[in-house]
Protein backbone atom coordinates (compact mmCIF):
# COMPACT_ATOMS: atom_id res chain seq x y z
CA UNK A 1 0.00 0.00 0.00
CA UNK A 2 1.45 3.39 -0.83
CA UNK A 3 0.69 5.44 2.47
CA UNK A 4 3.01 8.90 3.79
CA UNK A 5 3.82 9.88 6.90
CA UNK A 6 4.21 12.83 8.61
CA UNK A 7 6.58 12.99 12.60
CA UNK A 8 5.35 15.55 15.07
CA UNK A 9 8.15 16.41 16.84
CA UNK A 10 7.58 18.60 20.48
CA UNK A 11 11.09 19.25 21.25
CA UNK A 12 11.58 22.03 23.95
CA UNK A 13 15.67 23.60 21.64
CA UNK A 14 15.94 24.75 18.34
CA UNK A 15 19.14 22.21 18.05
CA UNK A 16 16.90 19.56 19.63
CA UNK A 17 14.16 20.27 16.61
CA UNK A 18 17.08 20.37 14.01
CA UNK A 19 18.82 17.34 15.53
CA UNK A 20 15.27 15.34 15.89
CA UNK A 21 14.47 16.54 12.32
CA UNK A 22 17.05 15.01 10.64
CA UNK A 23 16.42 11.91 11.98
CA UNK A 24 12.61 11.91 11.33
CA UNK A 25 13.35 12.65 7.90
CA UNK A 26 15.35 9.76 7.52
CA UNK A 27 12.18 7.84 8.13
CA UNK A 28 9.12 10.22 6.84
CA UNK A 29 7.63 11.86 4.20
CA UNK A 30 6.86 14.30 6.32
CA UNK A 31 8.15 16.16 9.43
CA UNK A 32 5.48 18.41 11.66
CA UNK A 33 7.27 20.58 13.90
CA UNK A 34 4.93 21.98 17.11
CA UNK A 35 6.51 25.22 17.31
CA UNK A 36 4.48 25.66 20.32
CA UNK A 37 6.56 23.69 22.38
CA UNK A 38 9.82 25.93 21.96
CA UNK A 39 10.03 29.46 24.19
CA UNK A 40 8.51 32.31 21.93
CA UNK A 41 11.31 34.23 21.51
CA UNK A 42 13.35 30.61 20.23
CA UNK A 43 10.95 30.60 17.07
CA UNK A 44 12.72 32.59 14.75
CA UNK A 45 15.79 31.24 15.60
CA UNK A 46 14.17 27.58 15.01
CA UNK A 47 12.87 28.60 11.62
CA UNK A 48 16.05 29.83 10.73
CA UNK A 49 18.16 26.20 11.56
CA UNK A 50 15.73 24.53 9.76
CA UNK A 51 14.93 26.64 6.78
CA UNK A 52 16.17 24.35 4.11
CA UNK A 53 14.00 21.44 4.87
CA UNK A 54 10.23 23.25 5.13
CA UNK A 55 9.23 21.76 2.32
CA UNK A 56 8.94 18.73 3.94
CA UNK A 57 7.45 20.35 7.36
CA UNK A 58 4.01 21.57 8.64
CA UNK A 59 4.37 24.42 10.98
CA UNK A 60 2.09 24.34 13.80
CA UNK A 61 1.87 26.41 16.77
CA UNK A 62 -0.61 25.31 19.05
CA UNK A 63 -3.09 26.76 21.47
CA UNK A 64 -3.90 25.79 25.06
CA UNK A 65 -7.54 25.86 24.23
CA UNK A 66 -6.52 22.75 21.24
CA UNK A 67 -4.19 20.79 23.40
CA UNK A 68 -1.34 22.90 23.19
CA UNK A 69 1.33 24.77 24.81
CA UNK A 70 1.70 28.05 23.46
CA UNK A 71 2.44 30.00 26.49
CA UNK A 72 1.49 33.71 24.86
CA UNK A 73 -1.46 35.64 24.02
CA UNK A 74 -3.45 35.05 20.74
CA UNK A 75 -1.98 38.12 19.38
CA UNK A 76 1.46 36.86 19.61
CA UNK A 77 0.46 33.68 18.39
CA UNK A 78 -0.81 35.75 15.38
CA UNK A 79 2.65 37.62 14.72
CA UNK A 80 4.33 34.57 14.76
CA UNK A 81 2.13 32.63 12.41
CA UNK A 82 2.68 35.59 10.31
CA UNK A 83 6.10 35.29 10.52
CA UNK A 84 6.10 31.34 9.98
CA UNK A 85 4.33 31.68 6.82
CA UNK A 86 6.96 34.74 5.55
CA UNK A 87 8.99 30.90 5.32
CA UNK A 88 6.80 29.08 2.91
CA UNK A 89 6.79 25.94 4.76
CA UNK A 90 5.08 22.62 2.76
CA UNK A 91 1.88 23.66 5.22
CA UNK A 92 1.26 25.90 7.60
CA UNK A 93 -1.68 24.22 10.02
CA UNK A 94 -4.01 27.08 11.61
CA UNK A 95 -6.99 26.35 13.58
CA UNK A 96 -10.33 26.52 12.21
CA UNK A 97 -11.63 28.93 15.66
CA UNK A 98 -8.67 31.14 15.04
CA UNK A 99 -9.34 31.67 11.18
CA UNK A 100 -13.01 31.96 11.82
CA UNK A 101 -12.21 34.93 13.88
CA UNK A 102 -9.94 36.83 12.35
CA UNK A 103 -10.76 38.02 9.22
CA UNK A 104 -7.79 39.86 8.76
CA UNK A 105 -4.79 37.13 9.70
CA UNK A 106 -7.02 35.63 6.94
CA UNK A 107 -6.84 38.09 4.39
CA UNK A 108 -3.29 38.30 5.15
CA UNK A 109 -2.19 34.49 5.04
CA UNK A 110 -3.53 34.68 1.34
CA UNK A 111 -1.40 37.04 0.45
CA UNK A 112 1.46 35.26 1.37
CA UNK A 113 0.81 32.36 -0.50
CA UNK A 114 1.52 30.20 2.26
CA UNK A 115 -0.41 26.92 1.64
CA UNK A 116 -2.65 26.32 4.77
CA UNK A 117 -3.86 23.52 6.49
CA UNK A 118 -6.97 24.88 8.19
CA UNK A 119 -7.49 22.33 11.54
CA UNK A 120 -9.98 21.66 14.12
CA UNK A 121 -9.69 19.36 17.12
CA UNK A 122 -12.15 17.87 19.90
CA UNK A 123 -10.16 16.57 22.98
CA UNK A 124 -12.84 15.18 24.69
CA UNK A 125 -15.16 13.67 22.25
CA UNK A 126 -16.64 12.69 18.33
CA UNK A 127 -19.36 15.64 17.47
CA UNK A 128 -22.41 13.72 15.61
CA UNK A 129 -22.30 13.17 11.95
CA UNK A 130 -24.34 16.41 11.15
CA UNK A 131 -22.32 18.29 13.37
CA UNK A 132 -18.98 17.47 11.32
CA UNK A 133 -20.04 17.59 8.19
CA UNK A 134 -20.97 21.06 8.58
CA UNK A 135 -17.82 21.54 10.34
CA UNK A 136 -15.69 20.40 7.41
CA UNK A 137 -18.41 22.58 5.09
CA UNK A 138 -17.49 25.56 7.08
CA UNK A 139 -13.56 24.59 7.30
CA UNK A 140 -13.28 24.28 3.57
CA UNK A 141 -13.94 27.91 3.47
CA UNK A 142 -10.88 28.98 4.07
CA UNK A 143 -8.50 25.90 2.50
CA UNK A 144 -8.60 22.58 1.28
CA UNK A 145 -6.81 21.00 3.32
CA UNK A 146 -8.66 20.36 6.13
CA UNK A 147 -7.39 18.57 9.19
CA UNK A 148 -10.79 17.07 11.29
CA UNK A 149 -9.89 15.08 14.92
CA UNK A 150 -11.67 13.99 17.44
CA UNK A 151 -11.44 11.56 20.44
CA UNK A 152 -13.10 7.79 19.93
CA UNK A 153 -14.54 6.72 23.19
CA UNK A 154 -16.36 4.11 20.84
CA UNK A 155 -15.82 2.02 17.64
CA UNK A 156 -18.55 3.97 16.52
CA UNK A 157 -16.93 7.11 17.05
CA UNK A 158 -14.05 6.45 15.11
CA UNK A 159 -15.54 5.31 12.12
CA UNK A 160 -17.82 8.23 12.25
CA UNK A 161 -14.43 9.92 11.83
CA UNK A 162 -13.60 7.75 9.07
CA UNK A 163 -17.01 8.15 6.71
CA UNK A 164 -16.34 11.77 6.46
CA UNK A 165 -13.99 10.69 3.24
CA UNK A 166 -17.02 9.60 1.33
CA UNK A 167 -17.71 13.45 1.25
CA UNK A 168 -14.42 15.03 0.58
CA UNK A 169 -14.98 15.88 -2.45
CA UNK A 170 -11.94 18.07 -4.03
CA UNK A 171 -10.56 18.68 -0.79
CA UNK A 172 -7.45 17.09 0.95
CA UNK A 173 -8.82 15.53 3.95
CA UNK A 174 -7.33 14.20 7.02
CA UNK A 175 -9.84 12.60 9.37
CA UNK A 176 -9.40 10.59 12.15
CA UNK A 177 -9.65 9.89 15.85
CA UNK A 178 -7.44 10.36 19.03
CA UNK A 179 -7.43 8.03 21.94
CA UNK A 180 -7.30 4.25 22.01
CA UNK A 181 -10.15 3.23 20.83
CA UNK A 182 -9.34 5.75 17.54
CA UNK A 183 -5.88 4.11 16.93
CA UNK A 184 -7.70 1.90 14.00
CA UNK A 185 -8.62 5.26 12.16
CA UNK A 186 -4.80 6.47 11.93
CA UNK A 187 -3.84 3.82 9.89
CA UNK A 188 -7.52 3.18 8.15
CA UNK A 189 -7.72 7.03 7.18
CA UNK A 190 -4.31 5.92 4.58
CA UNK A 191 -6.60 3.42 2.83
CA UNK A 192 -9.54 6.04 2.75
CA UNK A 193 -7.90 8.83 1.02
CA UNK A 194 -5.44 11.10 3.81
CA UNK A 195 -2.53 12.15 2.37
CA UNK A 196 -0.79 11.29 5.82
CA UNK A 197 -1.05 9.99 9.30
CA UNK A 198 0.95 11.06 12.49
CA UNK A 199 3.33 9.63 14.03
CA UNK A 200 5.87 9.75 16.71
CA UNK A 201 9.73 9.00 16.71
CA UNK A 202 8.71 6.85 19.37
CA UNK A 203 7.32 8.89 22.26
CA UNK A 204 3.52 9.87 21.30
CA UNK A 205 2.77 13.41 20.81
CA UNK A 206 -0.67 13.21 21.28
CA UNK A 207 -3.08 10.02 22.49
CA UNK A 208 -3.22 7.04 20.34
CA UNK A 209 0.03 8.28 18.50
CA UNK A 210 1.89 5.22 16.72
CA UNK A 211 5.46 5.19 15.95
CA UNK A 212 6.29 5.52 12.32
CA UNK A 213 8.55 2.01 12.69
CA UNK A 214 4.85 0.72 13.95
CA UNK A 215 3.12 2.21 10.83
CA UNK A 216 5.52 1.07 8.20
CA UNK A 217 5.15 -2.52 9.51
CA UNK A 218 1.31 -2.55 9.10
CA UNK A 219 1.11 -0.74 5.48
CA UNK A 220 3.90 -3.29 4.10
CA UNK A 221 1.35 -6.33 4.75
CA UNK A 222 0.17 -7.88 2.08
O1 LIG B 1 -3.42 17.78 14.82
C1 LIG B 1 -2.52 17.01 14.97
C2 LIG B 1 -2.74 15.59 15.09
C3 LIG B 1 -2.22 15.08 16.42
O2 LIG B 1 -2.99 15.64 17.46
C4 LIG B 1 -2.44 13.56 16.49
O3 LIG B 1 -3.43 13.18 17.08
O4 LIG B 1 -1.64 12.81 15.92
C5 LIG B 1 -0.77 15.46 16.60
C6 LIG B 1 -0.60 16.97 16.50
O5 LIG B 1 0.76 17.29 16.67
C7 LIG B 1 -1.12 17.45 15.18
O6 LIG B 1 -1.03 18.84 15.09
Amino acid sequence: MKYKTCVSIAETTPNKVKQVLKNALKKSDFVEVRFDFLKMEQIPQTLELIKKDLNKIVCTLRPKTEGGKFPGNEKERMSIIKLIAEYNPFLLDVEFNMLKKNPQLTEYLKSTKTELLVSWHDFKKTPKATELKKKITQMSKFSNNIKIVSTAKTTDDATRMLELYSKKGKNNLISFAMGDMGRISRILCLYLGSPYTYVSLGKAVAPGQFSVDEVKKIASLK
